[in-house]
């Protein structure tokens, strides 16, 4: 009734200020205050007319909700702001809502759009709204003027099929698009300042048909660029690494095979018949030669390691026979072997003679005087081996090298070379 209605323009008046501080709140009546107008038989306010009245602040909820009747709204050209009071949607009989060039803003209340459906007139023009344009619009099948240029409205526009739409506009929005089936007989004027494109606009829409075919092939070319390497390629690639390991570790495990095998080999070699060539001693120049050499024979036969002068019996046979061997090099008489005795505790050379004519006698003999034979330069014979097969000169392991290295590199100390060559 009359009195709600008059309740709720006073919590207008409160809310918003302007021009209705000058209402005459002291009457009962409502409407005599100025833009407020009535239907008398209803005894309801059925009109607010306060254009440019200087009101600002938001419409809170509670004062549309209850001024029901209202067929016209028009708060058009004043500060208002925040957004639209959702209980707006009371005004079920609500033909004009004139509320441009304020300062409204955020989403349309959707609700709206199913209650206000005898809207005529809708102005929202200069505000600050904002979201999409709904397609709700289309529900106020009654409307003629849909103003919503300068807003900041946003995405594509719903076809509207707004039967008795004559004017309309939503221009200097944020939308894009191409313009619907239903608004392209509006001016172009209408959807100006937006990225509409298509009738009216002068602006086309992209099509596949738009694309000059030059440029439509660049683009498809573009597009296999980004997609990178082909399926088959990948492929190809896997493959192709797979392999490669593969092959990798089998090189890898035949090497590994090979070293091991040759290290057992060197060590196996050892025990291989081979013959003493018969010893060339080039004479005593420089040679100091001892009274003939005392020799211990390991475990009594002479099959065993004979040790020499005053070398003790700390490894026998099957210790060096035992020991890894590794090739140091060969001389005119043999090969010479790195022998490392087990548990690392002793590194001898080991040369093992081949094509040994002389009887066992003889190379005793000459082996003997050899193990006499005592010179700065000459490293010692420690210990030697004699049986049909095998015939074995020991030393120790000179770790510095041969006089070759000595001459040739750069080791200092002729001392530690291996003498034998000397
Ligand atoms: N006691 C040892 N310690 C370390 N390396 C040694 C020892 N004896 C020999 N060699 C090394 O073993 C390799 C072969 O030596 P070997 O005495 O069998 O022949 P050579 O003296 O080089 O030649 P040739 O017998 O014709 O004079 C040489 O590189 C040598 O330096």
């Amino acid at each position: 009734d009359l009195t709600s209605d008059r309740a709720a323009l006073l919590s207008l008046r409160s809310a918003v200020g302007g021009r209705t501080l000058f209402w005459p709140t002291a009457q009962q009546n409502p409407c005599n205050w100025s833009g407020v107008q009535c239907d008398t038989t209803l005894n309801r306010v059925t009109a607010l007319h306060l254009p440019g009245v200087s009101l600002s602040g938001q419409l809170p909820l509670g004062i549309f909700g209850n001024l029901t009747r209202l067929r016209t709204i028009s708060l058009r050209f004043n500060s208002l702001s925040g957004p639209l009071p959702s209980d707006l949607s009371s005004c079920i009989g609500l033909r004009n809502l004139y509320l441009q060039g304020n300062r409204f803003s955020g989403a349309l209340p959707e609700i709206l759009f199913t209650s206000l459906r005898d809207l005529v007139r809708l102005d929202l023009a200069a505000n600050n709204f904002s979201g999409e344009i709904s397609n709700g619009f289309n529900n106020f099948t009654r409307l003629r003027t849909l103003y919503l240029e300068n807003n900041k409205f946003s995405g594509s526009l719903p076809e509207l099929e707004i039967p008795k739409l004559e004017q309309f506009n939503v221009s200097f929005n944020n939308l894009n698009g191409s313009v619907p089936k239903s608004l392209r007989s509006k001016p172009k004027e209408s959807f100006a300042g937006n990225s509409l494109c298509g009738s009216p606009l002068d602006r086309l829409c992209p099509s596949k048909e738009d694309v000059p075919p030059a440029i439509s092939v660049d683009l498809r070319r573009n597009r296999k660029k980004k997609n990178g390497l082909s399926g088959g390629a990948i492929a190809g690639i896997v493959i192709g690494s797979v392999l490669g390991l593969v092959v990798l570790l089998a090189l890898l495990f035949f090497l590994c095979r090979k070293r091991r095998s040759s290290l057992k080999n060197g060590a196996t070699k050892l025990t291989d018949a081979e013959f003493l060539g018969e010893m060339q001693l080039t004479g005593s120049n420089g040679f100091s030669l001892d009274a003939p050499a005392t020799s211990s024979m390991m475990g009594g036969g002479n099959k065993k390691l004979v040790f020499l002068r005053n070398s003790s019996a700390i490894f026998d046979l099957e210790d060096l026979l035992r020991a890894s061997a590794e090739v140091l090099g060969k001389g005119t008489f043999g090969t010479a072997y790195k022998a490392v005795l087990e548990g690392g505790m002793m590194m001898l050379a080991v040369k093992r003679l081949k094509d040994v004519t002389d009887s066992e006698a003889e190379f005793r003999e000459k082996i003997e005087f050899v193990g006499a034979m005592d010179h700065q330069n000459l490293v010692p014979l420690k210990a030697y081996y004699y049986n049909k097969d095998e015939k074995l000169l020991v030393y120790d392991y000179m770790p510095m090298g041969s006089l070759s290295a000595l001459l040739h590199g750069s080791i200092p100390s002729p001392s530690l070379i291996s003498n034998n060559v000397v």
